[in-house]
């Protein structure tokens, strides 16, 4: 199956559900936003807030060709880079973490750590719609979330690679 990556919107469970597939298939997980704040030794926040969201992209889609193996559980904004679609396409199974906008909504909240989600309303639902059609033109599988646990999400995606029902 190569490398799996799980794609989706902030809050659709990417980098939760990608801990628990890691265990499930027992393979390494690599999460790029956690893997960014370790290389960079500064939180993502901070990197859009003093650099800019166009260097955090940057380091983006190199970390991205530096993973080889595993689960990846990419950002939110995987998808705003022609060249990382094709990457993942070429390299692996990719999976569409699917969740309402309410859901998402329910499940973030508030959150300050999320740069992008530090918007109105409007713009935040403007976002989502512009890039969940990204998201559902390039998965090779689709999983929807809502009204699920992580585990049970994770369990549903090792059935899917693996074949079984
Ligand atoms: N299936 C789920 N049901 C309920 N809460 C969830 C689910 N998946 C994730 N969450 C919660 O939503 C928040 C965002 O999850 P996270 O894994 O960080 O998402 P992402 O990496 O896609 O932004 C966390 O508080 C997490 O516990
Ligand atoms: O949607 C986005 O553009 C982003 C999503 C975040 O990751 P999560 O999807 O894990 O929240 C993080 O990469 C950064 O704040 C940008
Ligand atoms: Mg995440």
């Amino acid at each position: 199956m190569g490398i799996v990556y799980l794609i989706g919107f902030m809050g659709s469970g990417k980098s939760t559900v990608g801990k628990k597939l890691g265990n499930v298939l027992q393979l390494p997980h690599v999460d790029m936003d956690s893997f960014i704040e370790e290389q960079t030794l500064r939180s993502i926040s901070t990197i859009f807030s003093e650099m800019g969201e166009n260097t955090f992209r940057n380091y983006e889609s190199d970390v991205l060709k530096k993973i080889e193996h595993g689960v990846v559980s990419t950002g939110g904004g995987i998808v705003e880079r022609r060249e990382n679609i094709e990457w993942m396409k070429a390299k692996g199974t990719v999976i569409y973490l699917r969740t309402t906008f309410s859901e998402i909504t329910n499940r973030l909240h508030n959150d300050s750590l999320r740069p992008l989600w530090k918007k109105s309303v409007s713009e935040r639902r403007q976002l989502f719609e512009h890039r969940c059609d990204l998201y559902e033109s390039f998965a090779d599988y689709v999983v929807d979330t809502d009204n699920k646990g992580t585990k049970e999400i994770a369990e549903e995606i090792d059935r899917l690679l693996n074949n079984y029902i």
